[in-house]
């Protein structure tokens, strides 16, 4: 069964030649785009829809999220709007919900998350643990998220719990904590800040999650300039999240992580992609991340929403593109880039065609998921100039329309 969408005003593709057509026309056929071109020489196809001159861009690719949870935290929003600073010990609250709420309840709180997501735009979605934080909590969080995700990340380095100590807790992190989540998850994470876990400790749950076969990614200088991005460069993990405080020689490091790497064929050492959560930045009144200075640098950013109760309760993705534009300084191109092809490289799901196992997100080309975003807008540049608005039009997940 092939769909022909014709009538496309502007057609934002994110490929690697980073297309943009007017006047254009795509097929998809199944899961997988079939063709797209100028409107004026599309094939023919089974069923035909008028995009009435709308705009279509990739689905967005949220990288990082927290949805498996309970409870919320207005109290402390309310504080922090009262002048009150972001701590981690946030999180010990929403761990608390978390282990009280049934199986069937969280499934559901987390299903709906989704699904707001994807009401949004959102076609392929990454989201963690660390809101169990003791064995059995973070294999049951990791297997309801394995039920409602794309990707899942194991992050039982989130907080010390109260009353552990943590060096033993890090053990527990690294053992047996990591032997029962295992089977649900592909990625491992660490909160490498003040008030959570050191260099030494984030370091020690890294390299054991390497050893396990886990790609990494590492929550880092967010609070302040931290050792979290020279650990993730080094360690060569696939991203390093929040990076709002960044030493010259942090920069310098995420963009020579990524010499050598060509994305035309994959080959080459792969860096680590810096991820900024404009959302997040806004909601703990930090400065926003440096994305304007990161990219003129050379280095591969994603932009993400950070879904989670304390520090950034939207999965808009939307709103953290808008803010880029009109805060960061990102043009609509590189911002919307960061939101698709830069959430797809963070998870490394950027490439991919007929011929392999698992088809490329975050760029629209022949062969890869057909995961498109259809605004009720005629360009994307309608993000930035209309923040806050619902701009969403329609949506289809690997072929099949989604909303
Ligand atoms: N910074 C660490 N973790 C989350 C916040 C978790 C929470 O406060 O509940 C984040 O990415 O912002
Ligand atoms: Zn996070």
């Amino acid at each position: 069964m092939s769909t022909l969408i014709t009538n496309i005003a502007e057609l934002m593709t994110q490929d690697l030649e980073h297309k943009v057509l007017k006047n254009a026309a795509m097929v998809i056929e199944g899961e997988r785009i079939a063709w797209l071109g100028a409107a004026a020489a599309a094939p023919a196809a089974d069923d035909s829809v008028d995009a009435g001159g709308r705009a279509v861009l990739p689905g967005w690719v949220d990288s990082h999220t927290h949805l498996v949870f309970a409870g919320d935290r207005t109290a402390e929003f309310e504080a922090r709007m009262a002048g009150e600073s972001y701590s981690a010990g946030g999180i010990a609250v929403t761990v608390e919900a978390t282990r009280r709420t049934t199986d069937f309840d969280l499934t559901r709180l987390a299903l709906a998350r989704v699904a707001e997501a994807v009401a949004q735009g959102t076609t392929y979605l990454e989201t963690k643990t660390g809101y169990g934080l003791d064995v059995e909590q973070e294999a049951r969080s990791a297997r309801i998220a394995s039920t409602v995700a794309d990707e899942v990340t194991f992050l039982g380095a989130h907080l010390v719990p109260a009353g552990s100590d943590a060096d033993a807790y890090t053990e527990l992190v690294c053992g047996p904590m990591l032997d029962a989540v295992r089977p649900y998850v592909r990625w491992a994470d660490v909160f490498c800040e003040e008030g959570a876990f050191t260099a030494e400790q984030s370091r020690r749950v890294l390299e054991a999650c390497r050893s396990a076969g886990l790609g990494l990614r590492v929550h880092g200088n967010q609070l302040g300039v931290g050792p979290g991005v020279q650990l993730a460069a080094e360690l060569g993990a696939a991203s390093v999240d929040h990076v709002n405080y960044l030493a010259p020689a942090d920069v310098t490091a995420l963009a020579d992580s990524w010499s050598g790497w060509d994305p035309e064929t994959g080959s080459g050492r792969r860096g680590t992609v810096a991820t900024c959560l404009p959302a997040c930045d806004l909601s703990t009144r930090q400065a926003l991340a440096p994305g304007r200075e990161l990219l003129d640098a050379g280095v591969q950013v994603a932009l993400a929403s950070n879904a989670n109760p304390g520090t950034s309760y939207t999965s808009s993705m939307a709103f953290c593109v808008a803010t880029a534009v009109l805060q960061m300084r990102l043009s609509v191109h590189e911002a919307v880039r960061a939101a698709t092809y830069g959430g797809a490289l963070a998870l490394h799901r950027e490439a991919g065609n007929d011929a392999d196992g698992e088809r490329a997100v975050g760029s629209l080309a022949v062969g890869h998921r057909a995961d498109l975003h259809m605004l009720n807008a005629p360009s994307a540049t309608h993000l930035a100039y209309r923040p806050g608005m619902p701009l969403t039009y329609a949506v289809w997940r690997a072929g099949v329309r989604a909303r």
